[in-house]
């Protein structure tokens, strides 16, 4: 793991840290006096020689046997990546609340300051093996001795109660949260690395935060967390492509629905009925947060030959799927849905690691896109 707080990363001022983008590169002598640049342009030469990258690892395809056994057994795939990371590590999400204030509307700067300076970070790939890239982890930190103390007792019954519950249409004052004021669904949480953060900076006693994952050995990770609190979260498994299970709440009921680096795990011929489903969901004026990959980011140039599932979709060597977005495809799976943009922006930043002086351009969009007041998919 590289050193402690990122330089790069967007600073903590005297009340709050900034967005996004405030870090320029202006002289190239300098790059490898911060950790990380904002909005870095990238040169024509540069974008073509990602672009033909890209096309090099892209000309052989895993042959159809396979993608079938990767796409039927995907939470397995999951499951293992879970098992052997267990929540071991945490990924520091102190961007989450100055990018997506929607998470805690109510909140005092100054709590959010306190947990983030309680929260520091540091960056490090988490896996990386011969077969390709592993799944990169942005800006992470060994869990605190908190969050890493587990509970002892047995899982809560929360798992049965679940499978029982998505498989019934919901009714409107019979469900997890249903007196709840603000609720938030998060989908792929994995091991609950947006969901704690919240609900420890989420005072607002309306809150309910739901999540989900397809990987039940996630979903366990969650439930058994010192931090997992029943009365205030629903952790259930869940496969957002599975057409035959319906969330455990009603339609219009919720308002935010986050997707942290989750859709690019889906094979992308079935992203839009997800999201139009998970558009249902949502109150009108509710909306959707996603942060993802983004076309030619870093992880998409290190793949190599025979990884490539189709277009911009890949297999890692562990088994777990990746898609590299444009903004253009977002825009169409949430408008389709009949969604709203109120943002869609690429974030470009140039990661350094000043021991290794090596330079790591990544690619990330984000995106939030709203239901209408009025809305026929309500
Ligand atoms: C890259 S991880 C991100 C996890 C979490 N959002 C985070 O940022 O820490 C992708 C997550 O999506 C989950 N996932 C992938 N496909 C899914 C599906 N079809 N339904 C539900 N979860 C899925 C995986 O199990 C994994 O936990």
């Amino acid at each position: 793991m590289a050193g402690s707080y990122p330089e790069g990363a967007p600073a903590i001022l005297a009340d709050k840290r900034q967005q996004f983008g405030s870090r320029f590169l202006s002289d190239p002598a300098r790059v490898f006096h911060h950790n990380a640049w904002d909005n870095v342009e990238w040169s024509e030469e540069q974008a073509a020689a990602a672009e033909r990258k890209v096309q090099e690892n892209s000309i052989q395809r895993v042959c159809q046997e396979k993608q079938v056994d990767y796409e039927i057994n995907a939470h397995k795939y999951w499951n293992d990546f879970y098992k052997i990371h267990e929540n071991g590590f945490f990924k520091d999400r102190h961007w989450l609340f100055t990018e997506f204030p929607e998470l805690a509307p109510s909140q005092n700067q100054n709590h959010l300051k306190d947990w983030f300076l309680e929260n520091k970070s540091e960056v490090c790939e988490c896996r990386n093996n011969e077969d390709g890239p592993g799944l990169i982890m942005e800006e992470q930190h060994k869990c605190s001795s908190k969050s890493l103390e587990h509970k002892t007792q047995t899982p809560p019954v929360e798992e049965n109660v679940t499978q029982k519950i998505s498989d019934l249409e919901i009714c409107a004052d019979e469900f997890p949260g249903s007196s709840a004021t603000y609720r938030i669904l998060e989908v792929g949480c994995g091991v609950g690395n947006t969901v704690f953060p919240i609900l420890q900076t989420n005072n607002d006693p309306g809150l309910f935060v739901y999540c989900c994952d397809f990987s039940s050995t996630a979903i366990e990770l969650v439930q058994t967390n010192s931090e997992y609190d029943p009365s205030r979260c629903f952790a259930f498994v869940h496969d957002l492509c599975d057409e035959e299970k319906s969330y455990p709440v009603p339609k219009g009921s919720l308002d935010i629905i986050i997707l942290i680096f989750v859709l690019s795990a889906v094979v992308p011929d079935k992203m839009q009925k997800a999201i139009n489903r998970l558009s249902r969901l949502l109150k009108p004026g509710g909306m959707v947060l996603l942060r993802d990959y983004g076309r030619y980011d870093m992880a998409q140039l290190r793949f190599k030959k025979g990884q490539c599932l189709s277009g911009n979709f890949y297999v890692r060597g562990d088994g777990t799927r990746v898609y590299f977005f444009t903004q253009e495809e977002l825009d169409t799976l949430f408008t389709t849905a009949g969604l709203e943009k109120v943002q869609n922006l690429v974030d470009r930043r140039l990661q350094v690691n000043r021991g290794k002086q090596l330079t790591m351009y990544r690619v990330w969009i984000q995106c939030k896109y709203c239901k209408p007041l009025l809305s026929s998919t309500s």
